[in-house]
This record gives structure tokens, sequence and C-alpha cells, in this order.
């Protein structure tokens, strides 16, 4: 018998990368992901979008009064103080999520007490990057996280590059050891329903998605669709997956910036393992030395896949110049993409 499991949705917080919603979509929404079950939905830190001249405890008030059924979530970063987490919690989060690099979180992790502290029932470490460790170290990380107050260590595949059978043998190895796990997935690789999949049969209790997979790089994994797909294999019975996936319909679909097939640079970044928070230093370091995007990401995602440096990007730049050069081998890429 599977084990109960949440659903996390992060539509407000990953829908900013594609569009702006107002306060009323924003309550809108928040209250169909209630009507349909969902059990967590996530807001970020830096509260009310910039349009919005809200405080964050206004913002997630709203949210929560619109949302009976559903617990606020809030994500912070790293920077982020106590204090924010208390004025969200003292307006309706019942969740604190503290995000990360897996290989820095020691700047958020101090946060995990003091939310405890505030009477937060749950804290969670996303763990961006994961897959930039070994599983040896992810591990390690993760019981860290724990001894500092985290109840769930959340595998963020953040490039969406991750394959089922590294999600699942992470999964199962902190799930051994005792460690509640979730996971947060990207699509770049159009394997993020897959792999969430993977991470509640390997035993992960929480798992992630936005409505119409809306969202950062190649989006998310589709709300709709995983809890289709999990109801299947008898997880998150409890959830209306048809009226998510009415309103994902209605409410999200025209407004998304790409269309659902995956690029070919969102490819090239999933096989990178490059977070797109460097893109567009990226994009201008291929166009000003006039290489192709897909090529300068995936070779950059492989030398540095947590916090690439502008040189390290020049000097790959050059060295692929100089190999198309060599090999002549630009004209048949750049009419690939
Ligand atoms: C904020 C984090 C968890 C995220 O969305 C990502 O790294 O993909």
């Amino acid at each position: 018998m599977p084990a109960s499991v949440s659903l996390v949705d992060c539509t407000l917080r990953e829908v900013e990368y594609e569009t702006h919603l107002t306060l009323a979509e924003s309550v809108q929404i928040a209250s169909e992901l209630s009507a349909a079950g969902v059990h967590y939905l996530e807001v970020a830190d830096r509260g009310a979008p910039s349009w919005a001249d809200l405080e964050i405890e206004d913002y997630v008030s709203a949210v929560a009064q619109a949302a009976p059924r559903t617990t606020v979530a809030i994500m912070v970063y790293p920077g982020a103080c106590l204090e924010t987490i208390a004025r969200a919690v003292a307006a309706g989060a019942g969740c604190v999520r503290l995000a990360a690099n897996i290989t820095e979180a020691a700047d958020i992790l101090p946060l995990a007490e003091g939310s405890k502290d505030l009477g937060v029932p749950l804290v969670t470490f996303n763990a961006m990057k994961t897959y930039a460790v070994s599983a040896a170290e992810a591990i390690r990380i993760a019981e860290d996280a724990c001894a500092a107050g985290v109840d769930v260590f959340y595998t963020a595949d953040s490039a969406g590059c991750m394959l089922p059978t590294e999600v699942a043998h992470l999964s199962r190895s902190l799930h051994e050891r005792g460690i509640a796990t979730g996971f947060h997935g990207h699509d770049n690789t159009s394997l993020a329903v897959a792999n969430s999949l993977e991470a509640l049969d390997s035993g992960a209790v929480m798992v992630d998605g936005t409505l119409r997979g809306a969202g950062r790089s190649a989006g998310n994994a589709q709300l709709e669709v995983l809890v289709k797909a999990a109801q299947r294999n008898g997880f998150l019975s409890a959830v209306d997956g048809d009226l998510l996936a009415r309103r994902a319909e209605e409410l999200i679909a025209g407004r998304r910036l790409r269309d659902r097939g995956v690029s070919y640079l969102d490819i090239a970044i999933g096989e990178g393992r490059f977070h797109t928070e460097r893109l567009e230093m990226a994009r201008e370091i291929a166009d000003s030395h006039d290489v192709p995007l897909p090529d300068l990401v995936r070779e950059v995602g492989r030398r540095d896949p947590i916090r690439p440096s502008r040189q390290l990007m020049e000097v790959t730049a050059e060295y692929l110049r100089d190999a198309h050069g060599r090999f002549q081998w630009k004209s048949t890429l750049a009419d690939s993409h």
C-alpha cells in the first residue's frame, strides 16, 4: 500500500518566470488548488511579486484565506531573515521551504531551527542542483539538514537533467536511512513527471508540480499530469486531477511563454546540467564569441554545474570557437537550431 504523500503546487512562484499574475488571479488559482485537494501551495519569500505593492503578510493572508484546504508554504532563499518567515507564518503560512544550492546548504540551514521555534509544522530543505554532488555527498548533506531541524530533504532537479534511475537511487537511499524526502523536477529532458513518479515509488513523501507545467526554463512537472499518473500507482487518490486539468487550461495555458515542446536549447541545458539563472550571461558570451548557445551551456555546465563564472564561460567559448574552427562543424550545428 503506497504511503501517504503530499502534493505541492509551485505555480504561484514558478509562473512568475513566464508571466505576472494579478493578486486576484493568484487568489483564484489558490482557491482552485484548494478545491482540487492540493495539499500545499508555494509562494516566494520575495512575497508579493513586484507589481503588487503588497507586504508578504498581505499576500500570504489573501492566498491562505482563498485556500482553506491547502497549507501555504513559503520558499526562502539565502539572505532571508527569520523576521520575514515570522511575518509569513503569522499571516497563515504553515510550511517553510529553505532553498539553496546543495553545496551551499550552510547559507540557509540556520533558519531551520528558528522556523521550528516559531512553531512551523513542516520545514523542508530544497537542495538546488542536487545532481552536482554524488549520492553519498547528498546523503551527508541531507543528514546535516535533518540535524539542523529540517523535516523533509528535497532533491531538486533544477536543470531537468536527472534520469529516473538516479532519482530512484537517491530517493531510496535517503528513505532507507530514515530521511523523509521530496522531489522537485524541471522538464528539460521531458522526464519531470517520470522522475516524480520514480521518487514516489522510492519512498518520497512530497512531490512538486505546476499547472500546465509553467515555470523556469523548460517548466516543471505538469501538476495535473503528475496527479493522473501518480493515481495509477495508488498515490494522491484524493486529489481531483480533472479539476486541475480544466483550470490549468483556463487559467495558465494561454499565458505560457513556450509551447509544450522542449527546444534544442532546453535539451542542451538539461544535458549540460546548466542552471538558467546564468543563461543571459551565457547568451551574451555565446554571441560575442560567435559560438552556438546550446554548445556553450552544455560545455560550461559540465565544467561547473553550480556557479559557473563569467571567466569560465569566456574560456569555454574560446575553446569552442577554436574547436569549431578546427573541425568546421559549426555550420552543421547552427543549422540544427
Ligand atoms: C528554488 C528551487 C527549489 C528550484 O525551483 C530549482 O532549483 O529548480
